[in-house]
């Protein structure tokens, strides 16, 4: 039995994933941590962290589980660069899976995604479009981000310089070479994607719809039962991809 912790668990996807553990024998609720409790006074209550929080929080987490030796399974968005290395660097004492959408069918998209890029991203204009629920704080969505990461390695360009993050007023022509990213903020959507490959008298639309938060819950959880396998001595950042065996 994996005995979970489940930190930020008064938030969205906390009470997501405390409503997955319960669909699962293999795994149980350790402990909930919210903001009231310090993760340290918990340790020997759970053998994984599950986390969607916010960057800060994240950081905080991992720096005591490095420390500890306890695995995590994050999956907060809105790191900065700095915030990134900072993961990154804490991630070499103990694996842990961060991925910025733990379903399925979004990790299947970007495979997808890698196979439009290199038949017809040369000669498209590229476009992603995100939709969210009106309480996410951080855009573009991280999973748009990725996408538009995975599309630019696959073309050889550096996202950095190629993205273009909404329009406004008098612009020059679209640049071939850009990668658009265009959010939409409201209701109570739960996430949806769409990367368009404008071609000319065609367009490639490649989209992912979740229509629940349970799809995002059971992935991380299924990312918690295979790192629970892995082992804890030496650190690595794995993502929903080696979880899901997608080459
Ligand atoms: N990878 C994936 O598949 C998915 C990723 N996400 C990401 O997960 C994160 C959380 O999303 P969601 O659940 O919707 O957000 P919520 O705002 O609903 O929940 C966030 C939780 O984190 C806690 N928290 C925030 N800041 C701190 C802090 N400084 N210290 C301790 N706890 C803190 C909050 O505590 P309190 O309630 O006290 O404020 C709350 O419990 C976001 O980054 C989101 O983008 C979301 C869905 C899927
Ligand atoms: O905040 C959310 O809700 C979501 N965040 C993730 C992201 O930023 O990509 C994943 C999912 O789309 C839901």
């Amino acid at each position: 039995m994996v005995r979970i912790a489940v930190s930020g668990s008064n938030g969205k996807m906390g009470q997501a994933i405390i409503e997955a553990i319960e669909q699962l024998d293999e795994i149980e609720l350790g402990v909930k941590i919210d903001q009231g409790h310090n993760l340290i006074d918990y340790l020997d209550k759970f053998d994984i962290l599950v986390d969607f929080t916010s960057p800060v929080a994240t950081l905080g987490y991992l720096s005591i589980c490095a420390k500890a030796g306890k695995k995590m399974v994050i999956g907060t968005t809105g790191f900065n660069d700095n915030e990134l290395n900072q993961l990154i660097t804490l991630a070499q004492n103990i694996p842990i899976v961060f991925s910025a959408n733990m379903s399925v069918g979004v990790n299947l998209s970007l495979k997808l995604l890698e196979m439009a890029a290199k038949v017809v991203g040369e000669d498209s204009d590229i476009e992603i479009i995100e939709m969210h629920h009106r309480f996410k704080i951080d855009a573009p969505s991280g999973t748009a981000l990725k996408m538009g990461e995975v599309i630019a390695n696959t073309l050889g360009r550096d996202l950095k310089t190629c993205a273009v993050y909404g329009r406004e007023g008098i612009e020059q022509v679209r640049d071939k070479n850009t990668i658009g990213f265009s959010t939409i903020r409201g209701g109570d959507v739960a996430g949806e994607h769409t990367v368009n490959f404008f071609m000319h008298g065609e367009r490639v639309e490649i989209t992912h719809k979740a229509s629940s938060r349970m799809t995002f819950g059971l992935g991380a959880l299924r990312a918690a039962i295979w790192l629970d396998k892995t082992p804890s001595d030496k650190g690595y950042v794995y993502s929903m991809k080696d979880v899901l065996e997608i080459a």
